[in-house]
């Protein structure tokens, strides 16, 4: 049984040295039919790194983590991901939903080699997972369904964590929690992907910042390096910068 997919996995390769990126997608480009999702867009992810990739609706993040992911194949580009594979977290549930949430557990620890009990157990009570261990994953709450989600991309403790909209249905504490646990998974070295329309949330945390705007790069930049200008926050530039590069695109004034 494997995690459903739409396509195959790219390739990967996993001799590389501390101060390479884990991640690096190069020269992208997607066009669905007559759509151009990405354009060249160049990804590259450093290991003990939060990087958030943000955008507005339609920008093309979705399409980037399933290219990273190897769930779809891009029209032209590179992908070099690690070979034990990238934790999947997605925008909507991906797990089987007419098993419990303990057998879901149990089964993507099967299919991924995940045996690590302690961490299973931190995770759901991170998460708070636990009071619905024994619950239908099919009949779960928005929020509880994101935690599943997050769990089980988590679970084998991947080298990289992609996770789309990691604070959607979620609640303050939940929130609160898992920012904990990412920058905990960050500081023990693994690399984070958040892709999110919630900057603000991990404004504090982000140590590499990815705008896209109309499926190109509009900004690359470590945190340190970002200047925010006459800005007061992260958010305020990246808003700020995506208006104006819809002002550019429409030629308004
Ligand atoms: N399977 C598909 N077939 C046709 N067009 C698609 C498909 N998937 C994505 N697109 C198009 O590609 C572009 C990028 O979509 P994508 O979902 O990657 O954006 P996004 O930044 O994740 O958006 P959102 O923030 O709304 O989730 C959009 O124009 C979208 O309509």
């Amino acid at each position: 049984m494997t995690r459903p997919t739409d396509d195959d996995r790219t390739g990967g390769d996993d001799h590389r040295n501390d101060h390479d990126p884990i991640l690096a997608l190069r020269e992208i480009s997607k066009a669905y039919g007559d759509v151009t999702a990405l354009s060249g867009v160049d990804l590259s992810v450093e290991p003990g790194t939060i990087h958030a990739l943000v955008g507005p609706n339609g920008s093309g993040k979705t399409t980037l983590f399933r290219i990273a992911l190897g769930l779809t194949r891009p029209s032209s580009g590179s992908v070099d991901a690690p070979a034990d594979g990238i934790g999947p977290g997605f925008q909507r549930a991906n797990f089987y939903r007419d098993l419990t949430v303990a057998e879901n557990l149990d089964v993507f620890a099967a299919l991924t080699g995940a045996d690590d009990e302690a961490w299973r157990e931190e995770l759901c009570s991170t998460l708070r997972l636990d009071r619905v261990r024994d619950r239908r994953a099919g009949d779960l709450s928005g929020g509880f369904g994101k935690k599943l989600d997050l769990a089980l991309a988590l679970l084998n403790r991947p080298a990289v964590v992609c996770l789309d909209e990691p604070m959607g249905d979620l609640d303050d504490v939940s929130k609160t929690n898992l920012l904990d646990l990412l920058t905990d998974y960050r500081d023990e070295g693994h690399a984070v992907v958040v892709s999110t329309h919630q900057l603000g949330a991990f404004a504090d945390v982000i140590d590499h910042l990815t705008v896209l705007h109309d499926g190109a790069v509009l900004v690359d930049e470590p945190r340190a390096a970002i200047d925010l200008g006459e800005h007061d926050s992260l958010h305020d530039l990246y808003v700020a910068r995506s208006l104006a590069a819809e002002r550019d695109a429409t030629g308004d004034i």
